[in-house]
């Protein structure tokens, strides 16, 4: 495959002691990843279009043989174009950077050097103690830069610019350190952890992750950027999946996907999705679920007649305590004319019925004795009004005073609840149809060879499994009121995939597949996502359990649609249904007018009945909570495993639980009685009931 734009590859060597000892210290690679993105607008050298591509990045501790391993590693073996360095160049003992790169290097580059030094003495004096050296070793541009992610930003901004001349003529001009577009490199090698240092490859002004084991795995906090289309005028990243081709020897041995906490994975989905249009419903059953697109007015008043609060008599409030004569009956019906009430006159009224006209108060029953009756017994003539003191209006609605005619009864974002409190708002106002967001509808795939029908008769082959993901998945989506489409298995071919997937986005607002996304050579969602539809993982690893290979991904709009979102999450059953309700449903909820913080399922503080063991991952550990004299406690479901589906029986909430790394490998546990923070993913119940 041959393109027009050529990779720079960049590897990014972090030298030192304290953030060798702990990755989460590290600022450096963040910081430099993003300065090498953002200079890829537009790089031209000799007619010729090449983009920085970050290929590898490594912690090493202030160790001259450490350092001289990865830079012959990178420069001999894997012909990177630039290798900067950061870190141990001061005047420390432990600071052995330039005299570890200096060895090395076939062409010292004091121009480099000089340029670095001008810039950085710009802006501070302290720049004279820093020892940098730059060169070139085989065809690679070699540079230090200071350990501060401040000086090392200042330093490497002063000479970026120039950096791709200098790389390319140290490649010659047809090297093969020069990879078209597209294609991936072999040697890619894992990272010293594995999960901490993870290559990644971003275009201009994409956010770029790496590990944050350390970062909490509960759930972030709403500040995701502007909601829209995730092609924002950026071209995509290359792919970073395994090839299509099958050929097992040419599939990854690490995860090229950096590995990124729960915190970010939730922006990232909240800043991705589309926005999905509005519609016009009908005010009935079915609009339970759905959010209003507009701001609702009362059509009428409520009540829309002047109307008693009680059964009893209508009276003049002034007449006061006495025996007056029943002139008419009142009933909550619709009558024209009601007959006029005079001084000194009553009305037998019901509760709801209008007054008549010239009534200003209305007596209760129970403060009234019958006088004298119809011969017959059946109508009162006479009664005695016991209560005095009344007040004008005295149990009685005036027109309008529950809600009143043009008055605003609901606000754009509310949700329609089956609680039943809006639809009744709604209809008793003379509301008959709302302008309601769209409700996602949401494709749910299985994937794998070995994956049958839940329903299938008959034994069980070697190898085989019944799905369990589609049923649990498409019942969880439809139980929260969306519209699921059932796309069945899709076998482990490429093309296969490619042509359920095909068949499948333009019926969905969402696609959940499940299966395929970890590091198995069957494993083909990612490569089929990036390579045969174009479209954009914005993350393939999350620090949690379970659910580590979790995807999120965009394909971008056809024609004059909108963009299809894609969650595919592990084939696991337990970290199927967790990371469903952890990260689709909070889309689904954004996709159907939920905004900030709302989109996320309700978190409490429970307090646990036992101690419960703490994995290296932050995780998300199912749960049942019971209310127990108003206070929640959280009962473990037991084994934990992904596999284990059970784990997920009764659970109505997911604790999330600290890794270990960022409690300190000490606190394996938390013990019995302590409170943790737990997502509520189903209702609550009482306990002993
Ligand atoms: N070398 C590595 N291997 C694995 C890693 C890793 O980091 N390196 N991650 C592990 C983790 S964690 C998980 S989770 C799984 C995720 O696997 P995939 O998403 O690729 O899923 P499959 O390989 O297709 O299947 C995994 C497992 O789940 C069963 N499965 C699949 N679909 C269904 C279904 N619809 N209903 C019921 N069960 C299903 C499948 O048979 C497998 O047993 O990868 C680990 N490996
Ligand atoms: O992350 Mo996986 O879901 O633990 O087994
Ligand atoms: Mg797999």
């Amino acid at each position: 495959m041959s393109s027009a734009v050529k990779e720079l590859t960049v590897g990014i060597l972090v030298v030192s002691d304290t953030a060798a000892a702990d990755h989460a210290t590290d600022r450096a690679i963040d910081t430099l990843t993003a300065v090498i993105a953002e200079a890829n607008a537009a790089i031209t050298v000799q007619g010729a279009s090449y983009e920085w591509l970050v290929e590898e990045r490594r912690i090493v501790p202030d160790d001259k043989l450490r350092i001289q391993d990865k830079l012959r590693d990178w420069c001999d073996s894997k012909r990177l174009s630039l290798v900067v360095t950061t870190g141990g160049t001061g005047f420390g003992p432990r600071d052995v950077t330039p005299e570890a790169v200096s060895e090395l290097l076939e062409k010292p580059a004091t121009g480099l050097v000089h340029g670095m030094l001008a810039a950085s003495l710009k802006i501070t004096p302290f720049a004279v103690m820093s020892r940098p050296v730059a060169g070139v070793r085989k065809e690679t541009v070699i540079i230090t830069l200071p350990g501060s992610p401040k000086g090392a930003k200042e330093n490497l901004e002063a000479i970026i610019k120039l950096l791709p001349h200098a790389c390319v003529q140290a490649a010659g001009s047809d090297s093969r350190s020069l990879h078209s577009g597209g294609t991936i490199k072999l040697e890619q090698e894992a990272g010293l952890t594995g999960d901490a240092v993870a290559s990644a490859r971003r275009s201009p002004g994409q956010h770029d992750h790496h590990s944050h084991l350390h970062e909490s795995g509960g759930i972030a906090s709403d500040n995701a950027g502007s909601v829209g289309h995730s092609h924002c005028g950026h071209h995509a990243p290359k792919p970073r999946s395994n090839e299509l081709s099958g050929d097992v020897t040419r599939r990854h041995r690490s995860s090229p996907y950096p590995m990124i906490s729960v915190a970010e994975a939730h922006k990232l989905v909240a800043a991705n999705l589309p926005i999905l249009g509005t519609t016009k419903r009908k005010v009935d059953s079915s609009l339970v679920g759905y959010i209003l697109a507009e701001d609702i007015v009362a059509v009428e008043s409520v009540p829309a007649f002047r109307a008693s609060i009680v059964d009893g008599y209508a009276v003049v409030h002034t007449d006061g305590a006495g025996v007056y004569p029943v002139t008419a009956v009142a009933h909550a019906t619709s009558t024209s004319d009601a007959a006029p009430l005079a001084a000194g006159q009553i009305a037998r009224i019901t509760t709801g019925a209008p007054l008549p006209p010239g009534a200003t108060a209305v007596v209760m029953v129970e403060d009234t004795r019958i006088v004298e009756k119809t011969e017959d017994e059946k109508e009162e003539l006479r009664v005695e009004i016991l209560a005095s003191g009344l007040e004008d209006m005295e149990n009685v609605r005036e027109v309008g005073s529950d809600v009143r005619a043009g008055q605003l009864v609901l606000q754009k974002g509310a949700q329609i609840t089956g609680v039943g409190g809006e639809i009744g708002l709604l209809a008793s106002v003379g509301v008959q149809e709302v302008a309601v967001y769209h409700r996602p509808v949401v494709g749910v795939l299985s994937t794998g060879d070995e994956v049958v029908d839940h329903d299938r008769p008959g034994e069980l082959k070697l190898g085989e499994v019944r799905d369990s993901n589609r049923p649990a998945l498409i019942a969880a989506i439809r139980s929260r009121g969306y519209e699921a489409v059932d796309l069945g298995i899709a076998r482990d071919k490429a093309e296969t995939l490619e042509e359920v997937l095909k068949g499948a986005l333009p019926k969905v607002d969402l696609l959940i597949t499940t299966g395929g996304v970890s590091m198995g050579e069957k494993d083909l969602l990612k490569p089929t996502i990036e390579r045969t539809f174009t479209g954009t993982i914005h993350f393939g690893r999350v620090a949690m359990k379970p659910g580590k290979p979790t995807t999120f991904a965009t394909i971008p709009a056809v024609d004059d649609g909108v963009g299809k979102p894609i969650f595919s999450l592990p084939g696991n059953p337990a970290s199927a249904t967790v990371t469903f309700h952890l990260f689709v449903l909070p889309a689904l909820r954004q996709l159907s007018g939920h905004i900030g913080s709302e989109r996320y399922l309700p978190t409490a503080l429970v307090t646990l009945d036992h101690d419960v063991p703490l994995d290296a991952r932050p995780e998300f550990h199912r749960a049942v909570v019971t209310i127990d004299k108003g206070t929640l406690q959280a009962r473990s479901t037991g084994g934990q495993r992904s596999s284990r589906i059970g784990s997920m029986e009764a659970a109505n909430a997911l604790l999330c639980l600290p890794g270990l790394t960022e409690v300190g490998d000490k606190r394996k546990r938390i013990p019995r009685g302590d409170k943790v923070a737990a997502l509520l993913i189903g209702e609550l119940t009482m306990s002993g009931v």
